[in-house]
């Protein structure tokens, strides 16, 4: 069955029993618009789009696989301002010939991510296109704390990351490699690279360690989403200040990736600075702040002379990157 077999209303009656209800709602989907509790008096909200042949393609992720990466990258938003996710809504846009499986199978995607954590999927918006759009707004409860912003970095505070590096990178790499009909070769040998495209598939979010670091007392925070080193300029900007990230930090995840780099030929570097997706925390805190355990020290931050970059490998101008821009652009 194709989604244009259907009307919307049942469409919609296949896919909102899936969704979650979540903890905070009020009132879900059916009416015109959604009723969600926010006790702080505050809410977070952001949002973020998955466009397909540009987030994902769909011979190589389901329909589950895009619910749960539109939830996550979303959540991580919510979480990298310290705050717990409370609800989303989800605008999807799909052509007609796309099977209405699909649709349910992106429902009990956002489902999986969002259930177990009492977030709602709340309501959202249907409409015809030729290329499936998923488009979220996520919803966060600051739970009386004041939010972490990009701009607080200060000079001695220490640069923690929570989450992986650079393994959506190569699960992309080598789902790129078996699409294009590449064979085995050196750094294939007895191992399977399952996890890493799985990374790239279904990345995960350690979306508790935002409201840990708020209540560690993090300085600053944001999710890495298009890449450690151009996320990192984006929180150096805004603080005025210079992130100085330490290589010695990376050499376990680039040891873990080494295999797969040489499978694909590829620089592991280029993947654990550079790579996005990966959704994990960069954050700082003070000299004096107990740094919480889902993070590590990866970095400090310095002042920034006029013509530093705004992100050094240990005191240099880093070798790889600068990450990922729609457009192409270079940051300053
Ligand atoms: N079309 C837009 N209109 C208004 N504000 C926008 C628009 N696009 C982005 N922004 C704002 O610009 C800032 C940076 O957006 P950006 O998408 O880079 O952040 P992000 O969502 O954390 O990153 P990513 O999209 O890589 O996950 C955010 O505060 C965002 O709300
Ligand atoms: C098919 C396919 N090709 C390339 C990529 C890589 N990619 C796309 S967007 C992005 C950064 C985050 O984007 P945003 O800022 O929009 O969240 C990255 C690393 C992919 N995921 N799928
Ligand atoms: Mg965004
Ligand atoms: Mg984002
Ligand atoms: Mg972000």
């Amino acid at each position: 069955m194709h989604v244009a077999d259907l009307t919307e209303e049942q469409l919609l009656a296949l896919i909102v029993p899936e969704l979650p209800l979540g903890s905070s709602t009020l009132l879900g989907p059916g009416d015109d618009a959604a009723i969600v509790a926010a006790p702080d008096g505050r809410f977070v909200v952001t949002t973020d789009v998955l466009v397909e042949d540009r987030h994902f393609r769909r011979a190589w992720s389901s329909g589950e696989d895009v619910g749960r990466r539109a939830a996550v990258q979303n959540l991580a938003d919510v979480a990298a301002m310290g705050a717990v996710p409370t609800s989303l809504v989800v605008t999807l846009a799909v052509p007609g010939e796309l099977d209405v499986a699909w649709v349910v199978g992106l429902a009990r995607g956002l489902a999986a991510v969002c259930g177990p954590l009492g977030v709602g999927v709340v309501g959202g918006d249907l409409s015809g296109s030729p290329l499936v759009v998923v488009s979220v707004a996520a919803h966060g409860d600051l739970q009386g704390r004041p939010p972490v912003l990009r701009s607080g970095a200060r000079v001695g505070d220490v640069v923690a990351h929570a989450g992986v590096l650079g393994r959506s990178a190569a699960g992309l790499a080598l789902v790129d490699r078996a699409a294009a009909g590449g064979t085995a070769g050196p750094g294939d040998d007895d191992v399977s690279h399952d996890g890493l495209v799985t990374a790239y598939l279904r990345p995960t979010s350690p979306l508790p360690a935002g409201p840990e670091a708020a209540r560690a007392g993090a300085t600053a925070m944001l999710d890495v989403s298009d890449g450690l080193l151009r996320d990192a300029g984006r929180m150096a900007r805004a603080s005025g200040v210079r992130l100085d990230l330490h290589a010695d930090a990376f050499a376990a995840d680039v040891t873990e990736l080494a295999n797969a780099a040489l499978a694909v030929g590829a620089d592991p570097w280029a993947w654990v600075l550079g790579g996005g997706e990966d959704h994990g925390l960069l954050a700082t805190f003070g000299p004096d702040a107990v740094v919480p355990a889902s993070f590590r020290v990866i970095g400090r931050v310095e002042s920034r002379a006029a013509d530093d970059p705004a992100v050094t490998v240990d005191a240099v101008a880093p070798a790889v990157g600068p990450g990922w821009d729609h457009f192409a652009g270079r940051p300053d």
